[in-house]
């Protein structure tokens, strides 16, 4: 089974982790970019190799060297220094390029993966159905950071993993052959064991590995702990800055720094647990570090003296002996980073569950039919929970009919304007329409106005063909906004700058603009005086006088402007 919104991953196996990893990153690596990919990571795996190759070249050096110092061969010390220049060369050059080529296989596949992530979250409304399925926290993090996060941990464990093995194999066979063999005797009979450095190095980095698995485990959960704390933290910070002037009104703010501190609490809580474990495997580390570099010298000075090795055999031991060690202790290295991996895999699929369960989620299908521009038969709607709200909505409407719907609060009025929409997926009964294909347009009480040019936000969501400025001009002062005409190319947060009644009046220039053939007007002249509302209505009837308009309304001055009305009122619940 895969973990579920984000929060179990951690305790799975790790062929389990490949798996999941595999599964989030094989749409990438079989997608039309895939030949670029495999060029480019074969090109990464290939300059890996000849870093370990340039590396083995460089151990080899040490011996050389060495032994040229211990015999006092001043012919070769410069022709050494030379090589040593080469090595030191071709060591930048690959890993420049390596550098340069893993960028762009990075920023290909984050690119490609975004824009996979966007079109299914922003496709069918799964961005808004989304709040029917599982709560998933942050979807802005997991698109912005976490793919981000996820295809750089990846690279990095594979291609250390790879190049670990590879440097293991090498610099054993090199140790293999420099320790020879390690004679003694045991109850009268000779032995030898052969290559024992080999098998030092092997005892060396386990017990390293074993004994820092064992402090470190609890790092593991207490790291996913600590993302799951600094995201909840951020998302209150967020919520703070979005709710900005409702809480100032309130004066809400020992309420939320209450909130904010509790959040805050368990991050350092669970930092300084971290902080502790931490220095614990470091404690460790540090002093297996230090060993490390001794314990070789210790094994071999004895030989060393008795003239069984030279001293370049010697350095070159030592050198190979750490490379052995670093290979092997991989996975002591890497603990860190398999937390955060793990976090963000399980992050991502928690994301990719909730998109795929509220593309699933579907509206009440519209039907075709000549018979009127709009025919609601039989509606029935209910809650996410399964309880009935409303049924038995019927009306039929031509071009030119307005609709008014009233009804007591919480009746499910604006509930009737999503099914209508196709956005609620619990509705029953039949909706058709004289064009599927139709363009209409919501206005809420509080509309939409995106913090972009206030001329694209005026025309929203209309994206080609925008008005000129002449006729944007004739538009806002029809609606009574004619002195923002002079900040058209201004980019604000224009939701925050306007007050309510300006974003009311906004609204009806865009249904203007946008010129739908169905309108639906749910309080949206709340905010504005019974004068002004009269004003964009009388507009909206000559201007438009073929489209549908369905209102929602508690004013009773609203009737005037309507031809039918759909009392919530007279209707029953089952
Ligand atoms: N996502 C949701 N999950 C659960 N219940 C919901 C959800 N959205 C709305 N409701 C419930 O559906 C009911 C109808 O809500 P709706 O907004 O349609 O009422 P309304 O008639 O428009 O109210 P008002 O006149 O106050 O705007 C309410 O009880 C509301 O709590």
């Amino acid at each position: 089974m895969q973990p579920s919104n984000g929060r179990s991953g951690y305790n799975r196996k790790a062929i389990d982790w490949i798996k999941d990893a595999w599964h989030l990153a094989k749409p990438y690596w079989t997608s039309e970019q895939k030949y670029k990919a495999y060029a480019q990571i074969i090109a990464v795996i290939a300059l890996n190799l000849a870093y370990v190759y340039i590396t083995v070249v460089a151990n080899s050096w040490y011996n050389s060297f060495y032994d040229a110092l211990q015999r006092y061969d001043k012919k070769l010390f410069t022709p050494l220094v030379i090589k040593f220049g080469w090595i030191a060369f071709f060591n930048v050059v690959v890993q420049l390029i390596s550098f340069y080529i893993r960028k762009h296989l990075e920023i290909g596949w984050r690119r490609w993966m975004t824009d996979r992530y966007l079109n299914n979250w922003l496709s069918n409304q799964a961005y808004y159905k989304s709040r029917f399925t599982e709560k998933v926290d942050n979807p802005d993090q997991r698109i912005s950071e976490d793919i981000g996060s996820f295809i750089g941990s990846s690279l990095d464990l594979s291609l250390g993993l790879l190049t670990s093995i590879v440097s293991l194999f090498s610099f054993v066979g090199i140790l293999w052959h420099l320790s020879g063999n390690f004679n003694f005797t045991l109850l009268g009979h000779k032995l030898y064991i052969p290559g024992y450095m080999v098998w030092l190095a092997v005892l060396y980095a386990g017990l390293g590995t074993y004994i820092t698995f064992k402090i470190g485990k609890p790092l593991i959960k207490l790291n996913f702990r600590q993302q799951v704390y600094e995201a909840d933290f951020r998302f209150g910070l967020l919520r703070i800055r979005e709710y900005s002037e409702e809480i100032a009104f309130y004066n809400g703010e020992q309420q939320e720094k209450t909130g904010l501190t509790g959040k805050f609490h368990n991050v350092v809580d669970n930092f300084m647990r971290v902080v502790k474990r931490t220095l614990k495997i470091n404690g460790f580390n540090f002093a297996y570090g230090q060993t490390s570099v001794l314990f070789p010298l210790l094994v071999n000075v004895p030989r060393y003296l008795a003239k069984g090795m030279t001293l370049g055999d010697l350095m070159q031991t030592m050198s190979a002996f750490g490379r052995v060690q670093d290979a092997l202790s991989y996975f002591l290295d890497a603990y860190g980073s398999l937390a955060g991996w793990r976090a963000v895999m399980d992050r991502l699929y928690g994301f990719e569950e909730s998109v795929v369960n509220a593309t699933n989620l579907h509206g009440l299908e519209k039907l075709p039919d000549q018979n009127g521009l709009l025919l609601v038969s039989n509606l029935s709607i209910n809650l996410p929970n399964g309880k009935n709200l409303v049924q038995g909505i019927n009306f039929k409407l031509s071009a030119g009919d307005r609709l008014l719907i009233r009804g007591r609060s919480g009746s499910g009025k604006t509930t009737l304007l999503r099914s209508l929409a196709g956005l609620w997926p619990y509705s029953t009964g039949e909706i058709r329409v004289a064009d599927v294909a139709s363009n209409e347009l919501f206005v809420g009480q509080r509309p939409y106005v995106p913090a972009i040019r206030l001329r694209e936000a005026i025309c929203y969501p209309l994206i080609e063909n925008l008005p000129n400025d002449e006729a944007l001009k004739v538009v806002l002062r029809e609606c009574g906004i004619a002195y923002l005409a002079s900040r058209l190319d201004e980019i604000s947060d224009w939701g925050k700058i306007l007050s309510l009644g300006e974003q009311q009046r906004l609204a009806f220039a865009r249904i203007l603009i946008n010129a739908p053939t169905v309108i639906y007007l749910d309080e949206s002249t709340s905010a504005l005086d019974e004068e002004m509302e009269q004003h964009l209505y009388q507009l909206l009837q000559d201007k438009l006088p073929a489209s549908v308009v369905i209102s929602v309304g508690h004013r009773s001055t609203l009737k005037q402007w309507h031809n039918q009305e759909l009392d919530f009122n007279q209707l029953q619940s089952a």
